[in-house]
């Protein structure tokens, strides 16, 4: 039997490596690779960002989470790839949003700055929503410079 599972390529810095943690044991119906970091010790978040989003851009996977504490330096970092639009969501709404109207492909989430009930919520809502197209595909064809 094929893995049709959704493929998620998972990683964080030293600030988001428990809600990488918990993500990776609540995110069960999906299929993630564990990028790194593997502990609290203190990394450097574009070691884990670059990887996470190559993985992406080449298709290896349909999606990325990355997560560090605002959010801002793994968003930043994945953000240079070519075909990569990675959004920093605090809630909610925002994870609906940035994959109706932005196709975002890679979700960033601030671990310092949102609890773990919702970093869980925005994971959940981010990879079952479906980018809804039409003006807004006219607008990521913009993006490009
Ligand atoms: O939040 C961040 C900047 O975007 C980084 O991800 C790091 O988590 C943060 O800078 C880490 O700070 P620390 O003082 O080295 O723990």
């Amino acid at each position: 039997m094929p893995n049709t599972k959704i493929k998620i390529a998972i990683g964080s810095d030293h600030a988001g490596f428990e809600y990488k943690e918990a993500l990776k044991a609540y995110l069960t119906e999906f299929d993630l690779q564990d990028f790194g970091t593997h502990s609290i010790d203190s990394v450097d978040y574009p070691d884990f960002a670059h990887p996470v989003a190559l993985a992406v851009e080449n298709k290896e996977f349909d999606y990325g989470i990355l997560i560090c504490g605002t959010a801002n330096g793994v968003a930043m970092t994945a953000n240079k790839h070519q075909h990569i639009r990675a959004a920093i969501c605090w809630e909610n709404d925002i994870a609906l949003l940035v994959r109706k109207h932005n196709d975002a492909n890679i979700l960033c989430i601030p671990a310092r700055f949102v609890s773990e009930y919702v970093a869980k919520e925005i994971a959940t809502t981010f990879l079952t929503t479906d980018f809804e197209g039409g003006r807004h595909q006219n607008r990521i064809d913009k993006m490009s410079c």
